[in-house]
C-alpha cells in the first residue's frame, strides 16, 4: 500500500482507540463542510461581517458563526464527547453524558480577518480528557500537556489536516476528487535552524523591550526573513514544514496577549512540541478561564529559548 492510499479513518483505526477516532473523524467531516463554504466564497453568501460581537469583544464574521454551527452540529451527536467549548460561545456546551471520555475545544475559523480577501484560514481543535466530576466550564481548565490529541485544518490552496498525538505529528491532504483526507506526510519534524520570523512587527514598539531589541538585531543582521499571513494556522503551517519561529507576545496595550490559550495556543503548542519544536512554557500553564489570552512563542527550539528569555 502506498502512503497516499491511507485514509484518515484507516490511519486512526491503527493509531487511536475507537472513541477518539470518532471524535477526530467528526472534526474532519465538519472541516470538509466548512471548506465547501470557503471555496464558494461570495457565491455562498457566507462572507462579510455580522453586527454581533463575541465574548472576546470581536465583531463576528458571518463565516465565524457558520463554521461554529457546523462544528457544533458534527460534535453534538458523538456519545464520546462530554462537552465542547468554542471561541464563538460564551460558555461550554455540556451534554448529559456521564461516561463520555472527551472534551473538545475549538476555534472554528482562525484568521477570520482574512476570509473576505481570499487568504488562507483554518480550524483549530484540542481534545482533553473529560474529568469524572460534574462538567462545566472549569472542566476545560487543564494544562495543555494533558491534551490527548490536537490539530488544525488549513484551508489554503490545498486543504490539509494536521494531527498531533503524543509523540507524532502527521498530515493528511484532502483529495480534490473525493474530499477524502489521505496521509501525505508521516512523522513531521520541524527543520532546525531556519531563520524565519513570523510576527506582526507593527506591534514591535509595544512588545517587552528586550524582546523587541532581539528581533530588531535579528532583522538588522540581514540573516532573517519575515513572513506574516495573519492567520495563525497558515503561519504555523509554514514553520512546521520550513522551520522558523512564530510570536505573538504580550504587549503594553495587551498585557495578557492576544491569542487564546485553550483553543489556539495549547493545540498549536502541542503540535509544535510533538514535531520536535518548542512552545516555551505554554503547555505547562494552568488555565484560569475558558477564553484566557496569553503571549505565545513557538517553533524552532533554539529561537524560542532565546526569545522567551527576553520576553519578560
Ligand atoms: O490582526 P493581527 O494582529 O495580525 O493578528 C493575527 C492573529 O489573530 C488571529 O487571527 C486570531 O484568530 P481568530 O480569527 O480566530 O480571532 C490569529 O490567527 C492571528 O495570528
Ligand atoms: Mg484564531
Ligand atoms: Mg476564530
Amino acid at each position: 500500500m502506498t502512503t497516499h492510499s491511507i485514509t484518515l479513518a484507516h490511519w486512526l483505526a491503527l493509531h487511536t482507540e475507537t472513541a477518539l477516532a470518532s471524535v477526530l473523524l467528526d472534526l474532519a467531516h465538519a472541516s470538509t463542510e466548512i471548506a465547501g463554504l470557503i471555496r464558494g466564497g461570495a457565491l455562498t453568501g457566507a462572507l462579510g461581517s455580522l453586527d454581533n460581537v463575541n465574548v472576546q469583544g470581536e465583531t463576528q464574521k458571518r463565516l465565524d458563526v457558520l463554521a461554529n454551527d457546523i462544528c457544533k452540529r458534527h460534535l453534538a451527536a458523538n456519545p464520546a464527547i462530554a462537552a465542547i467549548a468554542s471561541e464563538e460561545e460564551d460558555n461550554a456546551i455540556v451534554f448529559a453524558r456521564p461516561d463520555a471520555a472527551y472534551l473538545v475545544a475549538f476555534d472554528p475559523l482562525d484568521g477570520s480577518s482574512n476570509i473576505d480577501v481570499n487568504v488562507t484560514v483554518g480550524t483549530i481543535f484540542s481534545i482533553l480528557p473529560a474529568p469524572a466530576t460534574t462538567i462545566d466550564d472549569t472542566a476545560f481548565l487543564q494544562s495543555g500537556h494533558r491534551q490527548v490529541a490536537a490539530g488544525y485544518v488549513v484551508y489554503g490552496p490545498q486543504i490539509c489536516l494536521l494531527l498531533a498525538l503524543p509523540g507524532q505529528v502527521v498530515q493528511f491532504t484532502a483529495d480534490p476528487a473525493s474530499g477524502e483526507f489521505l496521509l501525505t506526510h508521516d512523522r513531521l519534524s520541524i527543520p532546525a535552524g531556519a531563520r524565519v520570523i513570523s510576527a506582526n512587527v507593527s506591534n514591535q514598539s509595544r512588545w517587552p523591550p528586550d524582546l523587541a531589541a532581539t528581533i530588531q538585531q535579528w532583522l538588522d543582521s540581514g540573516d532573517y526573513n519575515m513572513r506574516w499571513v495573519g492567520s495563525m494556522v497558515a503561519d504555523i503551517h509554514r514553520i512546521l514544514h520550513q522551520g522558523g519561529v512564530f510570536l505573538y507576545p504580550t504587549q503594553s496595550d495587551r498585557p495578557q496577549g492576544k491569542l487564546r490559550l485553550l483553543y489556539e495556543c495549547n493545540p498549536i503548542g502541542f503540535i509544535i512540541e510533538n514535531a520536535q519544536g518548542s512552545a516555551a512554557d505554554t503547555l505547562q500553564t494552568t488555565p484560569t478561564s475558558l477564553h484566557q489570552r496569553v503571549g505565545f512563542i513557538a517553533g524552532d527550539q533554539e529561537a524560542v529559548t532565546t526569545l522567551s528569555d527576553h520576553s519578560t
